[in-house]
């Protein structure tokens, strides 16, 4: 439990009594004696958990002498210009956005007076027999939270303690937050903060939208994992328009427009790009607000056109990058990005366009979100290179590499010559009779691979959709939206369609080779048993693959999965995943904080 603050003092500590006020002249008496120079480590600024029933800043401060009231004050100012000078997340005069310090900025030098008055106010709270943990996940009272971008609501705070803990359990909710702030899981749409989204279609927000959606929305970096299907996409589209929203408050009387570009979410594949686009234009026409997708393979005009008057970007890498070189697109104000896939994203191929995307958005002010199913050790010291403190939420046990688990792997060992009538066998047994229409996603590693499977299927009679590089962006669109009506229920796909891509009811994943990584595994078949739906996945394994053999038997039994003892021939060594710059071992950062880690797994 950390230390309660000034600021939580000031927020609101609970009535004192006659004996305890009593008891604690007595304790300061004999602490003074000691001279501690210790001073209360400080909560971020923004951070000011209000007890339940206690009582305001005012008339807590009564119970302080005029000097101690004096002392509190300016201790409080030390506190806070210390912590403000240390935190890299700065506040853009404009916006007038929370800066919220970290809870590694250095105590601050204060007096002796200061010193003492801190203690008192300390000590005021402490003899409080209401006060609750504070920590939101494990303490045992309600805890009500108010920072400046977010209030938990009071139904959410009424909600007993043990079933917030339950919720957190079964859920395996991981929470690791340097900031040490007590949000609770915001575990129905009607405790989020007013807003004029339509939820209609769900029941309740899924796990990694209810837990990342206190932090977002109240302006913290966040690192989002959690597996493939799991409503990734709104947990990063409501906060980025509340985002919004809260500019606009803050600057009433601007318009819209005048506002410039303050979102921009960056996707690895055109496809996913104008997936999340649909999403995040709905949000923002409702709001009143533009928003523009930009991606490759399509003329530059349109796109160039609505960038001008978009408050919200959605873009691949390479065409973002296009439009900033030649001018087109001013990141200068972004306040608001995220990286969906973000492992990908942070991979070789795409290190060198992220840096400059994020190198043309400001240094400070900028809340920065990273988002996935899969998070290996190599990105991890990257993504801290851009980020302030950022709080990592977890569904399941993701530090290791996992699969959903309601999908049903199969690994088949075969020869490299019977794949494809392998290959017809299964869609033959799968797609036939009533289930003739159930939609089945082949992935390939390379394109010409993909185009001679294609090829292959259409000749024995199936009606086949393919999505790879060498088809143009207006053929790759045609077949995705084809496969996605079920006017063609069979796909065949290279990795562009493996990560992020929603489809609805796909039953089966068939991977015809195995994907240069692991963790493309975990993405392609999470193409399948989707927003808590289950599915099917075949995987053909060949002595080609057999580099990957040890990581696909940790993710097979890691989700209760059968292992082939001809997979197990393979070996079991698993290599660990490098990356160019920082190598095969995540290396904490030195001297960082101490984070609170919370978990709740069994
Ligand atoms: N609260 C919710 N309740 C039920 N379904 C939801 C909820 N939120 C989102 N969904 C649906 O879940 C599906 C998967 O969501 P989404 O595509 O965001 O997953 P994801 O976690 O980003 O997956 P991936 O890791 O593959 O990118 C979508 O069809 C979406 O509409």
């Amino acid at each position: 439990m950390s230390k309660r603050t000034i600021d939580e003092v000031e927020a609101g500590a609970p009535v004192v009594d006659k004996a305890s006020k009593k008891k604690s002249k007595k304790e300061k008496k004999e602490k003074k004696e000691k001279k501690s120079k210790d001073v209360p480590v400080t909560q971020p600024e923004d951070t000011t958990p209000a007890v339940e029933g206690s009582e305001t800043p005012a008339e807590e401060k009564k119970k302080l002498s005029k000097e101690e009231r004096k002392a509190l004050k300016k201790a409080a100012k030390a506190a806070a210009k210390a912590a403000t000078s240390e935190s890299t997340t700065t506040t853009p005069e404009e916006t007038g956005e929370t800066t919220p310090a970290t809870s590694e900025s250095p105590a601050p030098t204060l007096s002796k007076e200061e010193r003492r008055a801190l203690k008192k106010a300390a000590k005021v709270a402490k003899s409080s027999s209401s006060i609750p943990a504070t920590n939101g996940a494990s303490s045992t009272a309600k805890v009500a939270i108010s920072t400046e971008n977010y209030t938990q609501s009071s139904e959410l705070t009424d909600v007993p303690q043990a079933t917030i803990d339950a919720y957190m359990k079964e859920h395996s909710i991981t929470i690791t937050d340097p900031h040490n702030l007590n949000f609770r899981p915001i575990t129905n749409f009607s405790y989020l903060p007013p807003n004029s989204f339509d939820f209609s279609k769900f029941e309740a927000p899924t796990p990694i939208q209810a837990a990342t959606w206190p932090f977002t929305i109240s302006g913290h970096d966040c690192i989002g994992v959690a597996e493939t299907g799991s409503g990734k996409t709104l947990a990063f589209s409501v906060p980025a328009i509340r985002h919004i929203y809260s500019l606009l408050e803050k600057n009433s009387g601007k318009n819209t427009k005048s506002l410039g570009v303050r979102v921009v979410v960056v996707s690895p594949t055109r496809e996913l790009a104008m997936q999340i686009f649909e999403v995040v234009e709905k949000f923002s026409t409702e709001a009143g607000l533009t928003a523009v997708c930009v991606y490759g393979g399509v003329p530059k005009d349109d796109q160039r056109r609505l960038l001008k008057r978009a408050q919200v970007v959605v873009a691949t890498p390479g065409r973002l990058n296009d439009f900033i070189d030649e001018g087109s697109a001013d990141l200068s104000k972004v306040s608001y990005i995220v990286l969906d896939e973000a492992d990908r994203m942070l991979d070789k191929g795409f290190e060198d366009a992220i840096r400059k995307i994020i190198g043309s958005t400001p240094k400070t002010g900028r809340q920065t979100l990273m988002f996935t199913a899969t998070w290996p050790q190599s990105v991890r010291e990257l993504a801290s290179t851009f980020m302030t403190s950022p709080v990592k939420i977890s569904i399941g046990d993701r530090d290791e590499l996992r699969a959903n688990t309601r999908i049903k792997q199969t690994v088949e060992v075969i020869d490299q010559r019977g794949k494809e009538q392998r290959l017809l066998q299964l869609v033959k047994q799968y797609q036939s009779g009533s289930s003739a229409n159930d939609r089945i996603l082949v992935f390939c590693l390379y394109k010409k691979e993909a185009s001679r499977i294609e090829s292959f299927l259409r000749s024995r009679g199936y009606s086949v959709a393919g999505i790879h590089g060498d088809l143009s962006q207006v053929q790759r669109t045609q077949a995705l939206a084809n496969f996605k009506s079920g006017k063609c229920p069979l796909m065949v796909a290279t990795d562009v369609a493996a990560r992020g891509l929603d489809i609805p009811a796909v039953k089966m994943v068939i991977n015809v080779t195995f994907p240069l990584t692991i963790e493309d595994y975990v993405h392609r078949i999470g193409r399948t048993g989707r927003a808590g739906a289950t599915g099917i996945a075949y995987t053909f394994f060949t002595e080609h693959d057999k580099a990957h053999s040890g990581a696909l038997v940790n993710i097979l039994k890691a989700a209760n999965q059968e292992v082939p003892e001809s997979l197990l021939k393979f070996g079991t060594t698993v290599k660990k995943k490098e990356h160019g710059a920082y190598g095969a071992f995540y290396k904490k950062t030195e001297g960082a904080p101490a984070a609170t880690k919370i978990t709740f797994d069994d």
